[in-house]
């Protein structure tokens, strides 16, 4: 019997059809299908490589074709050429530059330093030949996926992830954010009722315009301790209702109920799905690192700038076709249509995983007149009229404030044009501050609609096992998958694709030597991943410590 803690928020209990045809004059070439299925976003890609097209490999015994797809999805396979040479390459295709194929690729092309350096060593002993080359196929005309960081109001913001959740030196990116001397403003410690934010610095108000008293807020946030205990798997939506119904001491209503709502309205940013949609069981089962969450101050794109460093990208490569292997192997859309298929559980877990929607609506104004907190919230009577701003001007310095909407409220801004996304922001702005002056410019995030995403990030879906996350990432015989969704312990969050990125490029290394390297050297090779930078301590600089 699952037991789950009640308390105020914090509850306890495309298909895209895509493919690469590697040309030998040309290199990539690529078409595209991108549909969105009814009741939830589904992604593959398929991808044809033919054995006389492949330019880059033409020396090359072995091929190593590693693809990465949008919702994290990665395939690896390996081609075999056999045109006489005794020598045995493989090289590597990462399909997707977000973190985690910009960390394969990375980590791949590190494999490769090694193995130069190591060939230097044995080759005259007639040692294995392996030389990999590794190519990332991007289909946007940037890197970083849902990591987007915006120069446009001359100072970096970032459209997507922008925060360092667990900052600590166990962080997987902790090293390099160590080395490139990037500030971190701190916004929460460990167990923050609201994740991200402590209850230290902020102001809430209700609809009218009136600041919520802090005391009512806190007394809310601590309010529901009681202790769930069921079997079954239900919505947090609804294990909320029947606690309230059970127990209507602990009912809120008027302003308490909304400051409740406020919660609800935040828990659900976390996930980027309303909470009719969250597990109960599973919701708090991720690993939250310790040393609480922190802004990147400079923004998340100096560190992807850095891991692409020397890598050879081809930016708008969508990928839409994968055949593979000696025979060829398809991959199609509804979920991933491999041929052969993938096996049930496989499918399943692609089937099962949610992903919705948070997206930021950033205003820009020509000075700060708001109070000197690190957010803003407006309570209502139901999570969907609640309203978050973050204050960007306490962390960075610069007058902006970013509203995130998630969820169904996501989704009804995302059908509007920019312009009134902003205007929509600025007027929950003015419920709360009247004198709010227009802002002089707007950037407006669109995660759920762009084909590239089809979302913001992952979540529990109500009577889905956590173990989703785990065999969407466990590799299927020579196909390999990496990305946010695939990491059971840090899901949706970039340290977590990062760190899959890293696994899956080691998985490949090693299926490489396994199947055509001698086993024997598999020691030898070792490295590469994480190399350099995680070796180095160097501490981390953080603000409002
Ligand atoms: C609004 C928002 C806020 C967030 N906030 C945070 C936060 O504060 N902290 C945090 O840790 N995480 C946050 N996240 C989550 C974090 O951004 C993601 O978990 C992480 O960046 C995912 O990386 P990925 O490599 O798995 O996927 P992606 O970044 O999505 O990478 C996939 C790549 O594949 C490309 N691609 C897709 N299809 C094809 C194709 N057919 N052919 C070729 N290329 C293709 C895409 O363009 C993309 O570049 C946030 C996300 C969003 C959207
Ligand atoms: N405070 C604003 C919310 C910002 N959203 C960031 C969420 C990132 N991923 C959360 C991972 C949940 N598994």
């Amino acid at each position: 019997m699952k037991s789950v803690n009640i308390l105020g928020l914090r509850v306890y209990p495309a298909d895209i059809a895509g493919g690469i045809t590697l040309d030998s004059n040309r290199g990539v070439e690529m078409s595209c299908v991108s549909e969105v299925k009814g009741g939830g976003l589904m992604q593959s890609a398929m991808v044809s490589v033919h054995r006389h097209n492949l330019h880059f490999t033409a020396s090359h015994q072995h091929i190593y074709i590693y693809i990465y797809i949008d919702l994290n999805f990665l395939a690896a396979s390996f081609y075999q050429k056999t045109e006489g040479r005794q020598s045995r390459s493989p090289s590597a295709i990462v399909i997707g530059g977000g973190f985690a194929g910009i960390a394969a690729a990375h980590a791949l092309k590190n494999a490769a330093f090694q193995c130069v350096k190591w060939l230097g060593k044995f080759v005259s002993h007639g040692s294995l030949f392996f030389i990999p080359q590794v190519v990332l196929l991007e289909s946007r005309d940037r890197i970083g996926g849902r990591v987007h960081t915006d120069y446009s109001f001359g100072f970096p913001v970032d459209m997507g992830a922008a925060w360092l959740h667990g900052v600590c030196n166990e962080n997987p990116l902790a090293s390099w954010i160590g080395r490139l001397g990037l500030p971190i403003y701190r916004t929460s410690g460990d167990n923050s009722v609201l994740y991200d934010h402590d209850l230290e610095s902020y102001a809430l108000f209700d609809g009218d315009g009136h600041q919520v008293p802090q005391d009512l807020v806190e007394k809310v946030g601590k309010a529901n301790k009681l202790r769930y205990e069921t079997n079954e798997d239900m919505s947090i939506a609804q294990a909320i209702k029947l606690v309230m119904e059970r127990h209507s001491y602990l009912r809120q209503e008027g302003l308490a109920n909304n400051v409740l709502q406020w919660y609800l309205c935040r828990m659900e940013g976390w996930f980027a799905t309303d909470a009719d949609n969250i597990s109960l069981k599973n919701w708090d089962q991720e690993v939250l690192l310790p040393g609480g969450h922190g802004l990147m101050v400079r923004g998340y794109r100096p560190i992807i700038n850095t891991l692409a460093k020397g890598l050879d990208i081809r930016l708008r490569h969508r990928v839409t076709k994968i055949v593979w292997g000696t025979k060829g192997v398809k991959v199609t859309a509804k979920i991933i249509n491999f041929e052969p298929r993938l096996p049930d559980w496989k499918e399943e877990a692609i089937d099962g995983i949610g992903v919705r929607t948070e997206n930021k609506i950033v205003l820009h104004f020509d000075k700060v007149f708001w109070p000197n907190v690190e957010f803003l919230g407006v309570v209502s009577s139901s999570a969907y009229g609640c309203s978050y701003f973050l204050n960007l001007h306490k962390a960075t310095g610069n007058p902006v404030l970013v509203y995130m909407p998630a969820g169904r409220l996501a989704y009804d801004i995302e059908k509007m044009s920019d312009k009134d996304a902003a205007k929509f922001a600025f007027s929950q702005l003015k419920r709360i501050l009247s004198d709010a002056t227009e802002p002089i410019q707007y950037l407006v995030s669109h995660w759920g609609v762009d084909e590239n995403s089809l979302g913001s990030y992952s979540y529990d879906a109500v009577g889905k096992p956590r173990e989703y996350f785990e065999r969407l990432r466990i590799p299927v015989d020579n196909l390999f998958f990496a990305g946010e969704a695939t990491c059971n312990k840090y899901t949706g969050t970039v340290h977590g694709a990062f760190s899959t990125g890293l696994t899956a490029a080691e998985e490949c290394r090693i299926r490489v030597l396994e199947k055509y390297g001698d086993p024997d050297s598999l020691e030898m090779f070792h490295p590469a991943m994480g190399e350099v930078a995680a070796s180095i301590s160097v501490p981390l600089l953080i603000s409002r410590m």
